[in-house]
């Protein structure tokens, strides 16, 4: 493809869980890719295999401050997303995304690129309708534990929609549910992930509550599908758009479902629910299907089991490392 007519694309938070895939995909499809990310929850393993591609590059940085980069497309994913990890530091989570959103839509106004952003389910808070439309403008708590995750997200948005308003931006919102697979940490401490790696470690099912909350689960390469349909959407397909798996669950049925698939001999065990944990979810996804074209593919059981097969392949490596003679003793 000649250089002129290669999309460069910038992903922040290129190195996470959904950034990577997002860089691989983009990859295939023909772009230029940049990828910033500053490490606090990506991984250099998610990207390393990218390294070597020619039109790929990566970027130590952090998006709380700017960025000065010649790009035609941006995709903000940067901000830690797990409830443990954006609840570290939440004075940071709120940073990364309200000046994070300034400092990239900033960057997008100035060399006037598309700019999407990766906003979350958790907008809608605990939600009093169910299912969600985007039209439901939701029930956060402003001032509880979760609120630097939902009001940052939420405040991101507004930012978005000041800029297209003021500044004419060509701008996407992306409202991202529960999202799972490969590449996820095994301590990110989000449900699939604790799971599976409890399951394979033979230890404790930690179901908060009383396990009857219940989320609705999407695999990786169909949400990495949604976005890049956004992105390509005709120009008045702003958003904000649910993306995510409308089938719903019991997280008591996710904890059996993963036991039944890793043939585990662990048991689950009841801890108590965090404050504010959001007690049902389930994307009204209308708008995805009638604007994108989108809906997901992959079945909860075949997503769940290359999953399984990830951490199960991490967990030997890790096993391997912590015992470089087990083998040999054997
Ligand atoms: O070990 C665990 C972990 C989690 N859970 C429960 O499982 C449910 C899902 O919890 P997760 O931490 O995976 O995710 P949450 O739905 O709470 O938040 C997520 O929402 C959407 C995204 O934007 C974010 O990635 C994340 O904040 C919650 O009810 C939680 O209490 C368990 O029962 N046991």
């Amino acid at each position: 493809m000649p250089v002129a007519l290669r999309k460069r694309v910038l992903v922040t938070g290129g190195a996470g869980f959904l950034g990577s895939h997002l860089c691989e995909r983009l990859l295939t499809d023909g772009c230029e890719v940049l990828c910033v990310d500053n490490f606090f929850t990506g991984r250099r393993e998610n990207i390393a295999h990218l390294m070597s591609a020619p039109y790929f590059e990566m970027l130590r940085h952090d998006v709380t401050f700017p960025l000065y980069v010649e790009v035609d497309e941006i995709y903000n994913l940067a901000c830690p997303a797990s409830p443990i990890h954006y609840q570290f530091d939440p004075v940071q989570t709120t940073k990364t995304s309200v000046h994070g959103a300034i400092n990239m839509l900033g960057l997008a106004k100035r060399v006037k690129a598309k700019i999407l952003q990766a906003s979350t389910s958790e907008v809608y808070g605990d939600p009093q309708l169910h299912p969600q439309p985007e039209s439901y403008r939701g029930s956060v708590n402003p001032v509880g534990p979760r609120a630097c995750y939902d009001e940052g997200k939420r405040c991101a948005e507004t930012l978005f929609f000041d800029y297209y308003r003021q500044h004419n931006l060509n701008i996407r919102v992306a409202r991202i549910f529960n999202t799972y697979g490969p590449r996820m940490l095994p301590n990110d401490g989000r449900v699939v992930s604790n799971f599976i790696v409890q399951a394979l470690k033979g230890e404790n099912i930690t179901v908060y509550g009383d396990g009857s909350q219940t989320r609705s689960f999407c695999y990786v390469s169909d949400l990495v599908d949604g976005l890049v349909r956004l992105m390509n959407a005709p120009d008045e397909v702003t958003g904000p758009v649910n993306i995510g798996n409308p089938r719903e669950m019991t997280i008591l049925e996710l904890a059996q479902r993963v036991i039944d698939l890793t043939g585990s001999s662990s048991e689950v065990v009841l801890r108590p629910l965090p404050q504010d944990d959001p007690l049902q979810r389930q994307p009204d996804i209308t708008l995805a299907k009638s604007a994108l074209g989108w809906k997901p593919t992959i079945e909860l059981e075949t997503g769940l089991e290359s999953t399984v097969a990830y951490f199960r392949d991490l967990l030997a490596v890790e096993l391997a490392e912590a015992h470089p003679m087990a083998e040999v003793a054997e």
